[in-house]
């Protein structure tokens, strides 16, 4: 290791949460194994835990990650841990995605009362969910339980269930995972039902474009297939000029094929009354994650998605 002793600490910007702090130690710990350079954890407080309001109606992007940037782009840190799928797909300018390390789980998850599947949930349970892209497609399976809109911390979310104020959250598995409550879990939901958020289920490793020290220092942190998969995922949202709050499903994977390796991309747009939703999919070479992206989510423009996607867009 060719660090000296007189190196500073790498400070490591994060936002407070129980998740996110817990997700910014993973990095810094990884970071310091990999590099023996010693992060500090940096608290900033970002606008979306400044409330409680549905996430789509607090406008515009990045409400959890605008606070992260400003404090980087200010040099009061030196690099931001984000959830991907929270982060706007315009790129910022002065900042470099350094590393997406590997991704886990991808998939929403049920947290069913008496471990129950959504299958399983009688007609009128209470599903509570924030995201107006899981509340679509679950009402587009027509099961006839009633959609409930919530926010709040993970923990916050898994009270509703215990307490039995709603029979059912929707949440990420990766949230859970990362807090240590797997367990809590009682249906990972299957994507060919339930698409989750482009990016879900991975970090984004954000540092300064003109700080090429730290860009190397994070490089072993990258995941090569992560990356490609993510790419490809939020080339789809950028195309359909979508957020991350609108109900719009994708998820891309390395996957085995006939000459080799390729993308396999699932995308879907979902009318926020779940009536209707067109889902479709792509493949590409490894090279043009942009590319597979770009052209799936044409082909869902060329089938109504903005349509369906109405004002949510
Ligand atoms: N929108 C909030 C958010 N942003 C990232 C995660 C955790 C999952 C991830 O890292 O992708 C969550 C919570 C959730 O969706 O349940």
């Amino acid at each position: 290791m060719n660090h000296t002793s007189t190196d500073r600490a790498l400070r490591l910007g994060t936002r407070a949460s129980r998740l996110a702090r817990g997700q910014s130690q993973q990095v810094a710990d990884l970071l310091c194994e990999l590099t023996g350079r010693a992060v500090e954890l940096v608290d900033i407080a970002t606008k979306g835990d400044a409330t409680t309001a549905p996430l789509h109606t607090l406008g515009g992007q990045g409400v959890f990650t605008s606070a992260l940037r400003e404090a980087l782009l200010d040099g009061q840190i030196d690099f931001a841990v984000h959830s991907l799928k929270d982060l706007p797909t315009a790129p910022a300018d002065g900042l470099t995605l350094a590393a997406i390390p590997e991704r886990v789980d991808p998939r929403d998850a049920l947290v069913a009362r008496d471990g129950l599947t959504l299958a399983e949930l009688p007609t009128g349970s209470r599903v509570g969910t924030g995201s107006l892209r899981r509340s679509a497609q679950i009402r587009a399976l027509g099961l006839g339980v009633e959609l409930v809109g919530m926010r709040g911390n993970v923990d916050t979310r898994l009270s509703k269930v215990t307490s039995g104020e709603l029979d059912a959250v929707v949440l990420a598995c990766a949230g859970l995972h990362r807090i240590g409550r797997s367990d809590a879990i009682t249906e990972a939901l299957d994507p060919i039902a339930i698409l989750p958020a482009p990016g879900q289920g991975a970090l984004a490793i954000e540092a300064r474009s003109d700080d090429p020290a730290t860009l190397d220092l994070l490089k072993p942190l990258d995941h090569h297939y992560s990356r490609i998969s993510v790419t490809a995922e939020r080339a789809l949202l950028a195309t359909l000029e979508a957020g991350c709050s609108s109900p719009v499903g994708a998820l891309a994977e390395v996957v085995e094929a006939e000459n080799g390796l390729e993308i396999s991309l699932r995308g879907s747009v979902t009318a926020i009354d779940g009536s209707d939703s067109v889902r479709l999919s792509a493949t590409g070479p490894l090279t043009d994650a942009v590319g597979v992206g770009e052209r799936l989510a044409r082909i869902l423009l060329d089938d109504g998605a903005a349509e369906l996607m109405g004002s949510s867009r």
